[in-house]
């Protein structure tokens, strides 16, 4: 199996989350190739190998930095820290164990890699491995892609959990005149709206910081509008890390959106 890439800790820090991310789901499409794993056993393996890699690199990289981790234990020394990372080593663990598709695995996951500093969220990556591309929180335009959903059929889109969609999705897409489209890993949906291939997503019932943070630095850095679903500010680095609800989408759908939900 590939050894990751050397990375430089003399770089920006939205520089090293863009790297991280990257690398890291490097790391996981080698895995996913050469594991002979799959389903479960797969995501495991994932999970694990990414987070290795990840608190390795930021322990040496950014020794001075806490982090928060999905796959690793919270020791909660974070809350005293002027720097965490929030990281998602696999977000769409289930879609990346899921190899029996006709280009022989899903794209729909994604790698987080975020950076929480003094109150909010200052800089973070997405990595879309399967699909080679790295989405980070600069300001550098995006142009439209497809990739994750299908060609649009003209309609507005929201994109929503495929295994878990929130009871107001069909509530914001009649509000919108929209269509849904299920597509898997809160990042993967996030970077949707990003490429233009979707107009928000929206998500209830249940989420953890680490599964937002970085979507959320990238989509705001693009424009986008980011809430939580009654139009409240995403708050990271809490004590509790369970966020559960969010609103991804295209400035002017906002107000549409989180009424259709209220209401
Ligand atoms: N109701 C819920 N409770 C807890 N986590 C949830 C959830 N719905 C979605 N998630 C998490 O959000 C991420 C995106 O999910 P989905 O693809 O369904 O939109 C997944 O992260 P992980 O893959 O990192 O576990 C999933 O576990
Ligand atoms: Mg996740």
């Amino acid at each position: 199996m590939a050894a990751p890439v050397e990375l430089s800790a003399d770089v920006s820090d939205v520089e090293l989350a863009g790297a991280l991310a990257t690398a890291a789901g490097e790391l996981l499409l080698s895995v996913r190739a050469d594991s002979g794993l799959s389903g479960r056993e797969l995501g495991d393996a994932g999970d694990r190998r990414s987070d290795d890699f990840l608190q390795d690199q930021l322990a040496k990289l950014r020794p001075d930095d806490a982090v928060l981790s999905e796959e690793s234990a919270d020791d909660l020394a974070r809350l005293n820290a002027a720097r965490v990372w929030i990281v998602d080593p696999v977000d769409g663990t289930r879609e990346y164990g899921t190899l029996d598709t006709p280009a022989g695995g899903r794209s729909d996951w994604a790698v987080h890699v975020a950076l929480w500093e003094a109150g909010s969220l200052v800089a973070g990556a997405v990595a879309l491995p399967a699909l080679g591309v790295t989405y980070s929180s600069d300001s550098t335009p995006v142009a439209p892609e497809t990739g994750l959903a299908p060609p649009r059929t003209g309609r507005p889109r929201v994109v929503v959990s495929g295994s878990r969609p929130p009871e107001f999705a069909d509530a914001v897409a009649a509000a919108l005149d929209a269509e849904l489209v299920p597509v898997g890993s809160a990042g993967a949906k996030a970077m949707a709206v990003v490429r233009g291939e979707a107009d928000a997503y929206v998500h209830g019932g249940g989420q953890f910081e680490w599964d937002s943070a970085a979507p959320v630095v990238v989509a705001e850095a693009k424009g986008l509008w980011c809430s939580r679903i009654d139009g409240t500010p995403l708050e990271y680095n809490q004590r509790d890390t369970y966020l559960p609800d969010l609103i991804v989408c295209r400035p002017e759908l906002a107000e549409t959106i989180i009424g259709a939900i209220q209401a």
